[in-house]
């Protein structure tokens, strides 16, 4: 996997992932949905820089310009529910993207930290020869990410895989390392320390999907 770790370079990328991590700020949700929304529009935007770009012709009022244009394949996956507003930013800049919508949630058992991903729910295109794209704000354990390739399997072979996440952990990082195809990219805007005994990125944010949009019931 090739892993593009936005947070060593200094850009307006720091001031959003500290603003979703302040717990002052936090408090405004729209405020924490809006800056996920920009960070997945920056993440968005390093991607697009490797796509795959073809040569096109367009007409402007006075003559033919010649221009490298992106290849109009991409699919967006949301993972539901914190991946909501990521894949909006995205949805933003990719205007003729199309979308995969999975539910992938943990559910805990008696003891917090063990916990299995769900899947319940899952909308899927047909995925022979484009590009996926797998965004989920928060990259803990890794494996809402490996549950949602793996359940999106059935519905093609992307020739192309990228993952964005707005935080993650070396752990997660490590283990989506392991598990994704050796050309498949990651687009991380900052690696944290480490998981607590909950599975929650440390120093992290706590819970991405809360922030969004209000605490749901655990069942
Ligand atoms: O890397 P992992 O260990 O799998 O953890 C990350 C997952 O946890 C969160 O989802 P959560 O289950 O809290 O669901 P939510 O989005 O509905 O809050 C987050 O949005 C990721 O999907
Ligand atoms: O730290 C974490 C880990 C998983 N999901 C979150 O929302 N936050
Ligand atoms: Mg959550």
């Amino acid at each position: 996997m090739v892993i593009h770790d936005l947070s060593k370079q200094n850009s307006i990328l720091n001031t959003f992932i500290s603003e979703i991590r302040d717990v002052n700020i936090q408090k405004d949700s729209m405020r924490f949905r809006r800056n996920t929304e920009r960070i997945g529009e920056i993440l968005g935007y390093e991607m697009s820089k490797s796509l795959t770009f073809k040569p096109s012709k367009i007409e402007t009022p006075l003559a033919t310009c010649h221009m490298q244009l992106m290849e109009q394949d991409l699919v967006l996956c949301c993972i539901l529910r914190a991946s909501i507003p990521l894949h909006y930013g995205l949805l933003n800049y990719f205007d003729t993207a199309e979308n995969a919508f999975i539910s992938a949630y943990r559910r805990h058992k008696e003891n917090p930290e063990d916990f299995e991903i769900l899947v319940e729910y899952l909308a899927c295109p047909n995925l022979d020869n484009k590009t996926l794209v797998l965004a989920d704000p928060m990259l803990a354990t890794g494996q809402s990410m490996l549950a949602t390739f793996e359940a999106l399997k059935p519905y093609g072979s992307p020739k192309a895989i990228h993952l964005i996440s707005a935080i993650g952990t070396q752990e997660g990082v490590d283990f989506v390392n392991r598990n994704f195809p050796e050309n498949a990219h990651l687009w991380i805007a900052a690696i944290d320390e480490t998981l607590d005994d909950k599975n929650y990125i440390v120093p992290g944010l706590g819970d991405a999907g809360d922030l969004a949009f209000g605490k749901k019931l655990q069942h």
